[in-house]
């Protein structure tokens, strides 16, 4: 379903700030795999996520979902096949809009562009089941303004919308990092569920090595712009958030020696 070849990207490349964001980065997601992407800082993470998003081209490589060639594809021009949410819950929803019109407005996403968001009787039904599926109340607020919601309501929202137009990728950008612990729990079980009853194919980063072994089919660990471990759902339920930091730990100290023997 996405498939990242050889992808690789440097940033203000052959000035003093140059980056090496991705080296040679190939990941493959088959459909309905869920995975979550764990990292140190600066190790990659969200350029993945911006590379499959189109938000940012590779220097080299071929990002392809569902078999076509995407890699020179706008953002805009993938919007289509791609939900995303992002850290901040400002994000992903207009806060000066009603529940319903930003519903509308992700809905009519990758369907028709510049159109104003109606919403026929047909949509609002639709929009009120969805929201029922939240266990929220959110149903009975259609009418609310979406700035006057909590953080984890509004991410729990912008998930929702998120699927609205059948992506064929989800992007979970370190979507519950901004809340407090027990909305952020909510936010993880409704992903876990919303991404089941979607059936999407889905890659979250988090820093929450305990999230990342908890959800999702499969896990990816990067550093230094390479994925440096990459493991099952059977190999995931055996292993802890110390095994993690462990195999962390083990490969940090490989790269440093690495970089000791370039000195
Ligand atoms: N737009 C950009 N301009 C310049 N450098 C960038 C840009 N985006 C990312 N980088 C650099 O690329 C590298 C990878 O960054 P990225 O944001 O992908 O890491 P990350 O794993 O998501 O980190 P974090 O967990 O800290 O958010 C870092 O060195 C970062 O400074």
């Amino acid at each position: 379903m996405l498939d990242i070849t050889n992808v690789h990207k440097t940033f203000f490349a052959g000035t003093v700030n140059e980056r090496v964001a991705l080296k040679e980065i190939n990941l493959s997601l088959t459909p309905g795999e869920f995975v979550t992407v764990i990292g140190s800082n600066g190790a990659g993470k969200s350029t993945v996520l911006n590379i499959t998003s189109g938000k940012l081209r590779p220097d080299t490589g071929t990002v392809r979902i569902d078999g076509n060639d995407v890699t020179k594809l706008a953002d805009h021009q993938r919007a289509k096949f791609i939900g995303r949410v992002f850290q901040d819950p400002m994000a992903g929803t207009s806060p000066d809009m009603t529940i319903e019109q930003n519903m509308s407005m992700a809905y009519e996403r990758g369907k028709t562009r510049g159109l104003a968001p109606g919403v026929t009787k047909k949509k609002r039904d639709f929009f009120q089941e969805e929201l029922k599926s939240l266990e929220l109340g959110l149903e009975n607020r259609l009418k609310a303004k979406v700035g006057l919601l909590s953080g984890g309501q509004r991410q729990a929202l912008s998930l929702l919308m998120a699927t609205f137009s059948s992506p064929k990728i989800l992007l979970l950008d370190e979507h519950t990092a901004a809340l407090d612990p027990q909305r952020a729990d909510l936010v993880s079980r409704l992903t876990a569920e919303v991404v089941e009853r979607h059936q999407l194919t889905t890659l979250m980063v988090t820093h929450n090595m305990e999230q990342a072994l908890r959800l999702g089919s499969r896990l990816i660990m990067m550093h230094e712009g390479r994925i440096i471990l990459d493991i099952g759902q059977e190999q995931k339920r055996k292993t802890t958030v110390q095994d993690l930091l462990h195999e962390f730990e083990k490969i940090k100290g490989g790269a440093l020696d690495d970089r000791t023997m370039l000195q």
